[in-house]
């Protein structure tokens, strides 16, 4: 089974007297078929916890497993391997490709990775999101919430095992959170991916499988309808 596992990482930033301990003995753990939910306040950790989990920061002490391997023990080739095949990231900064439509940042997946989504399932997560108008579109051309669910769509079109999304819904009106919130639930429990998702968003926590809070760097499980 799929699953995604950090034990007691802990993550202190700086030295001396400007250390600061973002991730305190945290441990949490996201299966497939499972939407889970990071919230906490601002400055609470929680870009920290996503960037430790996805492998693009390490963490002080402490492991991160991906289906049951240790992240750490692997080496740098091995970990961008685990992560182009693996995980799909959903960034805040959204990272599209400014001379790119909307079509071709897809195309440019295509280019870097096989076996992503088929047309058929793929034309759903566009219908979802609303932006099958866009295809011929350029970034520029599209509002925040628009390129916020195309680069949605581009992290689900290839196909990954693990979605983690850094405040998927922050430029989306209340439908629209809601029906991206339920097309993740769609990806977790008919597709039986692993979607993690950080957030403000309060919204959101009546439709996910679990709930983990971070303050001060602190984690607990605060809902679990998994059991
Ligand atoms: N690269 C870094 N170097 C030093 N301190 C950092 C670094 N990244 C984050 N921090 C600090 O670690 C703490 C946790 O930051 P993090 O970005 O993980 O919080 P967050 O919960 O995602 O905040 P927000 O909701 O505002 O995005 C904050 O006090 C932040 O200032």
């Amino acid at each position: 089974m799929a699953n995604l596992e950090l034990k007691n990482v802990s993550k202190v930033y700086g030295a001396g007297v400007s250390q600061l301990t973002a991730l305190n003995k945290v441990n949490f753990s996201a299966h497939e078929g499972e939407t889970v939910l990071i919230v906490g306040p601002s400055g609470s950790g929680k870009t920290t916890f996503l960037t430790i989990a996805g492998g693009l920061q390490t963490p002080s002490t402490g492991e991160v497993l991906i289906n049951g391997s240790g992240y750490s023990s692997t080496n740098k080739n091995e970990q961008s391997a685990l992560r182009l095949n693996k995980i799909g990231f959903v960034l805040q900064a959204y990272n599209l490709v400014p001379f790119l439509t909307v079509a071709e940042q897809f195309e440019l997946v295509d280019k870097v990775k096989q076996n992503n989504m088929s047309t058929e399932r793929f034309e759903d997560v566009l219908d979802t999101l609303g932006i099958k108008d866009l295809l011929a579109k350029y970034p520029k051309e599209l509002s925040g919430g628009q390129r916020q669910r195309v680069a949605i769509a581009r992290a689900l079109y290839a196909d990954p095992e693990y979605i983690l999304a850094d405040e998927p819904t922050a430029a989306l009106d209340t439908n629209r959170s809601l029906e991206v919130m339920s097309l993740f639930n769609q990806l977790a429990h008919k597709y039986q991916k692993a979607v993690i998702v950080v957030t403000h968003d309060q919204r959101l926590e009546e439709k996910a499988d679990k709930v983990y809070q971070i303050i001060d760097g602190e984690m607990s499980l605060l809902k679990d309808q998994t059991e």
